[in-house]
């Protein structure tokens, strides 16, 4: 068989056969279009997590093409919503729904930093104004019930979360629910703040970000299928990158972390600021190892084909290469 060395060529072929569209960063850049950049350089910092290298380019490049896909596709569900409605007849003067967007990815991977800059920019729309970001950190289980229930070293494992609460959460929203409210989690305390809620208020779009928004759904205890919280996606992001690097990001942030909010006195880590820098290392080297890394490995990489976009990071975080889904 003829062989070429045109990378470009090769990747087409092997394209064929994926359900993925892969592309360079400078090939994604392009289809940015006449999108204009309406965030400062100041703003960007501020929406920054710890460790992140995001700039003015990573969002000219990367952030500004994935808003003007998004925006695409809420117009084109939009024109769907108008189709079914003609289909519904008198039953169809139905209201639009908010269009949901998962973020998955691991621990440390920035996900965080991704939900936030999309939140930014997607309320810069006119045609969505209103976007609401809810992380699935709120619906772990109270540290008391982890610890009843023996998992306290299983924080971020899909066990680890009130699931149904989780998923009948997004259902709500996407229901188109007034008002819907989810519980609140504290890095600080380290568990659920009693009492406190978020609520959302039929937004145009939510953002959902978490380790495992893209979980299929366990089966019930009667052993059937149930509906889960990917079922509500209208679209979904996995942001990837190579577990060597994630595992260095993580250190890096828990350095940081030691020498800002772990010497809060209500830290639940504060006594890693007590100890030498190695001793605390040797608790994130630990943590990584027998939490972290095990749920990337086991639950969260395997949604990584679930999703409709996978933004792939480089050792300097810097988004590389991407894979769309193709429709
Ligand atoms: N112990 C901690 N104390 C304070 N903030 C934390 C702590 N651990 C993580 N964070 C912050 O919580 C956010 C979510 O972190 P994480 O779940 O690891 O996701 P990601 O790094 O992919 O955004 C990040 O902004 C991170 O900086
Ligand atoms: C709170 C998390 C489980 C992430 O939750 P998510 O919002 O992704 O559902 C994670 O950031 C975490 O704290 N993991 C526990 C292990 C550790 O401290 O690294």
């Amino acid at each position: 068989m003829p062989t070429t060395a045109d990378p470009s060529q090769q990747r087409r072929r092997a394209g064929d056969s994926s359900p993925f569209v892969d592309l360079t960063r400078t090939e994604w850049s392009a289809l940015r279009e006449n999108t204009p950049l309406p965030l400062t350089a100041e703003e960007v910092e501020r929406l920054r997590g710890l460790g992140d290298v995001i700039d003015l380019d990573e969002v000219r490049d990367v952030y500004l093409p994935l808003s003007r896909l998004l925006n695409l596709y809420v117009g084109a569900t939009g024109q769907l919503r108008g189709a079914l409605n003609t289909f519904l007849g008198e039953k169809g003067a139905q209201r639009g729904t908010p269009f949901v967007i998962g973020v998955a990815g691991s621990v440390a991977v920035g996900k965080s930093t991704t939900a936030r800059l999309l939140r930014e920019l997607l309320a810069r729309w006119p045609e969505h104004p209103r976007v609401e970001l809810v992380t699935t950190d709120g619906f772990l289980l109270p540290n008391a019930e982890l610890q009843r229930r023996g998992l306290m070293s299983r924080k971020g494992f899909p066990e680890s979360y009130d699931r149904r609460a989780l998923t009948r959460f997004v259902a709500d929203v996407k229901a188109g629910k007034a008002e819907v409210s989810a519980p609140v989690y504290s890095h600080l305390i380290y568990d659920i703040v009693p009492g406190e809620r978020l609520t959302v208020h039929r937004p145009d779009i939510l953002i959902i970000e978490g380790l495992n928004v893209l979980q299929p759904a366990l089966p019930g205890e009667d052993g059937r299928t149930r509906v889960g919280l990917a079922d509500f996606f209208d679209f979904s992001i996995y942001v990837d990158a190579r577990t060597d690097d994630i595992e260095r990001w993580y250190y890096d942030r828990f350095k940081k972390l030691r020498e800002t909010a772990f010497q809060d006195p209500e830290s639940y880590f504060r006594r890693y600021t007590q100890v030498s820098e190695e001793e605390a290392l040797d608790f994130a080297r630990r943590n990584w190892r027998t939490i972290n890394e095990p749920n990337l490995l086991e639950n969260v990489a395997p949604t990584r084909g679930r999703s409709n976009l996978i933004l792939r990071k480089g050792p300097d975080h810097k988004v590389q290469r991407l894979s769309l889904r193709k429709l």
